[in-house]
C-alpha cells in the first residue's frame, strides 16, 4: 500500500428501499493503493453499497467521490470513466462468448469504434482491435487462462468463470477495482488462487482494490484495510488486527451463521 490519500471517499451515505433501511448514514474511504475489505453479517448492507458506488443504486443521502470528483449523478455505465470497474456477486459473463470476446467486451469503455464493431472485425476497427488485443492477452496471461482463451465462457468450470470476469474488468483498466465476493462457492484451490491474482493486480498493476467477501480468512491476509457494517451502519473499521480484536465485531458476528473464524 503506498501513500495515504482517498482514492473512494464515502460520506454519510443513506438508501432507504420502502420501509427498509439497507444503509443509514455509511462514511468510509479507500486508500490509493490499498486492498479494502467491506465486511458484515448477512443482510449488513454490503451489496448494496457495492451497488452505490457503482451506479446501480443511487444513495438516498449522502456523497460518493471519486478521486476527488463526486459521482452522484453519473450513470453506471459512465463510472467506468471515472476509473471504476466491478465483478458481480452472481457472475454475470456473456455465457456465450469466448473467454476472449468477453474481455474484448470488457475493454469497450476504450474502443473508438463501438463493441459490435470490434468483436466483428468491422473496417477501420480491426486495427484498433489488435491494439486492445494485446492488452487483453496481457491479462490472459496474467490470469493464467491461457488455455481457455478461445472456450466459450459459460461451458468453464465455475473459479474460471469467475476469474474471467476478473478479466473482463481489469481490461476497463480501472483504478478501482470493485469486487462482490469473488470467493464465493469457491474450493480451497481456486480460493487461493484468486487470492494470490487479487494481491497481483494490486502489487503488480497498481490498482486499488475494494471488496466484499466472507471468507475472513482471505479478508483478513489480503486486506490493508477493513470496514465492518452492521445494520447498514459502520460497526468498526482499521487494520485486520484491530478488527478481529474488536469486540463490538466479534459479538455481531456470533450471531451469524458464517461466524467471524469460518477458518480456511
Ligand atoms: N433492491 C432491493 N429492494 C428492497 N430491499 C433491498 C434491495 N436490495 C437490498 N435490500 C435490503 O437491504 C438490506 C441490505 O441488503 P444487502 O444485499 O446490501 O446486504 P449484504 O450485506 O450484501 O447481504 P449478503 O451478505 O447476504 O449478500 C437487506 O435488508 C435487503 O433485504
Amino acid at each position: 500500500m503506498n501513500g495515504s490519500s482517498a482514492l473512494l471517499e464515502i460520506k454519510e451515505v443513506s438508501l432507504t428501499f420502502k420501509n427498509v433501511a439497507a444503509l443509514s448514514r455509511v462514511s468510509c474511504s479507500v486508500q490509493k493503493g490499498s486492498i479494502s475489505s467491506l465486511i458484515g453479517p448477512n443482510g449488513a448492507g454490503k451489496t448494496s453499497m457495492l451497488n452505490c458506488i457503482s451506479g446501480r443504486y443511487t444513495p438516498t443521502k449522502g456523497k460518493i467521490s471519486m478521486d476527488g470528483r463526486e459521482l452522484s449523478g453519473v450513470p453506471a455505465h459512465k463510472r467506468t470513466g471515472f476509473g471504476l470497474a466491478r465483478t458481480f456477486q452472481n457472475i454475470a459473463l456473456f455465457r456465450g462468448l469466448s473467454v476472449l470476446d468477453n474481455l474484448m467486451v470488457g475493454r469497450h469503455s476504450r474502443l473508438n469504434y463501438g463493441l459490435l464493431a470490434s468483436i466483428f472485425y468491422l473496417g477501420k476497427a480491426r486495427a484498433e482491435e489488435t491494439r486492445h488485443r494485446e492488452r487483453v492477452e496481457d491479462i490472459i496471461d496474467f490470469l493464467n487462462l491461457s488455455p481457455y482463451r478461445h472456450q466459450i465462457a459459460g461451458h468453464l468450470p465455475y473459479g474460471v468463470q469467475k476469474k474471467v470476469e476478473l478479466g473482463r474488468a481489469l481490461a476497463a483498466e480501472p483504478e478501482l477495482l470493485l469486487l462482490d465476493e469473488p470467493m464465493a462457492g469457491m474450493n480451497l484451490e481456486e480460493t487461493e488462487d484468486m487470492a494470490r491474482s487479487i494481491l497481483d493486480i494490486n502489487e503488480e498493476w497498481g490498482v486499488t482494490v475494494f471488496l466484499v467477501e466472507h471468507d475472513m480468512g482471505v479478508v483478513m491476509d489480503i486486506s490493508d484495510h477493513v470496514v465492518v457494517l452492521d445494520f447498514g451502519r459502520v460497526l468498526a473499521s482499521g487494520t485486520p488486527e484491530a478488527i478481529q480484536n474488536n469486540p463490538k465485531v466479534i459479538s455481531a458476528y456470533l450471531g451469524d451463521d458464517d461466524g467471524l473464524y469460518k477458518g480456511r
